[in-house]
């Protein structure tokens, strides 16, 4: 059979440079990637054959095995597991199909240092790739469980790779790394020291559920020794705590969670009773960068009685614990349990349930004892954990009790809500927020200036979700949650009369101008009213207190659905020059023609003040052209 050879992918071959110029200083943890790689192949033909018992493949002793040979510098990863046809070769291992390889590239590009990119780096988890940190080539030969024929790639990781066919290769795969020269000095060791593999594979995969195995090299003229197996096997979530050192949990985690760093916390629990199970649950220190995208891998995986099941499964947390990642062992299912019965399965929905309120007093606790954690977690997981505030109703004061949120009471340390209560001030009812994109927009937002002048916290609420929690959530301790900018806002005290009889006068001096008003903005307008909010501009545009924001409208629309446009509501100030003279100039002039041109610029100014869009830029770009030119 010919060879052909292909070449890299662009995003792959810049990893591969990244690899072979190591950003990555401990260069042992190769071992770890390729020995989970073939962890998971074990797992999925054991998973394959339980499925299908026709399958051809031999289960009777899945394993991993570990060969070196001092004289050819080589080290060889082998297991006997599901394999790889010609093609799944060429697409799994010749390319790069994750999301965000494009941007981790960029990012690892613009990193300042060394520490900065190993962090990137561990967030991607760059796996089979490693290898070429420590060897200057890599064969793979593979055979997919139930074919007859393998597959020989070959790279030097440099621009291109070979494919082959071949005829007699063993099911299963085998990586060997043709290894560079041992360099201590940057931590490349001599990987063909059986006591170097020893020590890698302890530290890093003891708990892999397969035997790894090292067949020593044999001394000149005796036998070959019998295999050597490296690792306990012992399922790390069945030990007890005390047994289980932290270093040997956070190995677990990074081989579930491809990350590289540590865990903030792990979380385990243990359920006796009808319905057995055990779990091992962590939090990640870092938020990964897909965990937005719909593809989103979900980290818990499910086993049966220590065998493994799946991956991802959606069954056993909400999605906005969906970064969680862990192991969760239950006694009681069955073998072949699929996605769908899961779903519906009671147990299951109880141990949801109580994996849920785990992870949620889990935050709690970071809360009470330990502010840096807690501020991390937030940082990191705070805008998804915020998703549970508008679809888990069972959980939402829990997760209320755990959110925090950027204030005007300070700069740079978020408030909880029940801290905000107690700073609320005498005679406040209401708990105010804004909604917008960036805390400097709505910070200088005309809708703040009263409250701004008269002290009164505003909770700054940026993210997306924010728009659709606080009307799901609506109150909190029997306090209302009140956007700044819906409805009307009388931040004076009730029945102040001087207040009250000012209000009357200016109603009466500009009815007029309102009317008139409303009528020439009808297009987007429902009603012109006097303010109470501003202080400094002379304008705002305010939704009514249960209609859609602006916000709100255009999520709607992206995600395909149809609402119609809301009408809004624009509120004037009656002690700004610009609407005195505004008034002034209704009153007088029979020709109102250019009095129609600054209620319109006065509407748009208002849009534009809270961070909208004109509907019509060029004709208010005419409009104020020409005022300026009129001014110089
Ligand atoms: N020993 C193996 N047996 C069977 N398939 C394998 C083996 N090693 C790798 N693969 C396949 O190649 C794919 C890519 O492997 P690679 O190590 O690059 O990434 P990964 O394991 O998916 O994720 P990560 O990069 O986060 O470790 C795997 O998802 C798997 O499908």
């Amino acid at each position: 059979m010919t060879t052909e050879t292909f070449e890299f992918q662009v995003e792959a071959r810049q990893l591969l440079q990244l690899m072979i110029h190591s950003v990555y200083s401990n260069k042992d943890v190769f071992l770890r990637e390729l020995v989970s790689n073939a962890s998971d192949a074990l797992d999925k033909l054991r998973l394959e054959k339980l499925r299908d018992d026709s399958l051809d493949a031999d289960v009777s002793d899945l394993h991993i095995e570990i060969d070196v040979d001092k004289e050819a510098r080589t080290l060889t990863v082998r297991d006997n597991g599901i394999g790889m046809s010609y093609d799944e070769v060429g697409q799994l291992i010749g390319t790069i199909a994750k999301s965000g390889t494009a941007t981790l590239l960029k990012e690892l590009k613009e990193a300042k240092d060394a520490a900065g990119a190993e962090g990137l780096i561990g967030q991607f988890g760059v796996g089979f790739y490693s290898g070429f940190m420590v060897a200057d080539e890599v064969t793979l030969v593979t055979r997919r469980a139930g074919e007859s024929q393998g597959t020989r790639w070959t790279s030097r990781g440099e621009a291109t790779y070979s494919l082959e066919t071949v005829e007699d290769a063993p099911q299963g795969t085998a990586v060997t790394l043709h290894l560079k020269p041992a360099d201590p000095e940057n931590q490349l060791h001599d990987y063909t020291s059986p006591w170097k593999i020893r020590e890698i594979v302890k530290r890093y995969s003891d708990f892999i559920t397969w035997p790894i195995r090292m067949v020593p090299e044999a001394a000149d003229g005796e036998d070959a020794p019998e295999p050597e197996t490296l690792n306990s096997m012992k399922a790390l979530w069945a030990r007890s705590r005390d047994e289980v050192s932290d270093d040997e949990y956070h190995e677990l985690y990074k081989h579930i969670s491809h990350d590289w760093r540590e865990p903030l916390e792990t979380i385990r629990l243990q359920a006796e009773g009808t319905f057995e199970y055990q779990a091992l649950l962590f939090v990640p220190s870092h938020a990964p960068h897909d965990l937005f995208t719909r593809d989103f891998r979900r980290g818990v995986q499910l086993y049966v009685k220590r065998v493994f099941i799946m991956d991802d499964c959606e069954a056993l947390l909400p999605p906005y614990l969906r970064f969680v990642k862990g192991v969760v062992d239950a006694q009681d299912l069955s073998l072949n349990v699929s996605r769908e019965i899961l779903q519906q399965d009671r147990h299951i929905r109880m141990m949801q349930r109580r994996l849920t309120k785990k992870a949620l007093s889990t935050v709690k606790e970071f809360m009470a004892k330990d502010a840096d954690r807690y501020a991390t977690f937030w940082r990191e997981f705070g805008t998804v954990l915020k998703e549970g505030l508008v679809t888990d109703s069972e959980n939402r004061d829990a997760i209320l009790a755990v959110a925090s949120f950027a204030t005007t009471h300070a700069d740079d340390e978020p408030t909880t809500l029940a801290r905000y209560v107690e700073r609320m001030k005498d005679g406040q009812e209401d708990i105010y927020y804004i909604t917008g994109e960036s805390r400097q927009s709505i910070e200088n937002s005309p809708h703040m200036e009263a409250f701004r002048d008269k002290g009164i916290e505003v909770l700054l609420l940026t993210d997306a979700v924010d728009e659709v929690w606080v009307d799901a959530v609506g109150e909190y301790e029997g306090k209302k949650l009140r956007s700044v900018a819906k409805g009307e806002i009388d931040l004076d005290a009730k029945g102040e009369e001087q207040a009250d009889g000012e209000r009357e006068k200016q109603a009466e001096e500009y009815a007029g101008l309102l009317g008139w008003m409303r009528e020439r903005l009808d297009e987007d307008i429902k009603e012109v009213r006097l303010s109470t909010r501003l202080t400094v501009s002379p304008a705002c545009v305010v939704s009514d207190a249960h209609d859609l924001t602006p916000a709100l409208e255009n999520m709607y629309r992206a995600m395909g659905q149809e609402v119609p446009r809301t009408k809004r509501i624009l509120e004037l100030n009656p002690g700004h020059p610009l609407v005195k003279g505004l008034n002034q100039a209704y009153r007088e002039r029979e020709d109102r023609t250019e009095l129609a041109e600054s209620a319109e610029l006065l509407h748009t100014l208002a849009v534009l003040a809270e961070g909208g869009q004109p509907k019509d830029p060029a004709t208010f770009v005419r409009l104020v052209a020409d005022r300026l030119e009129r001014t110089v």
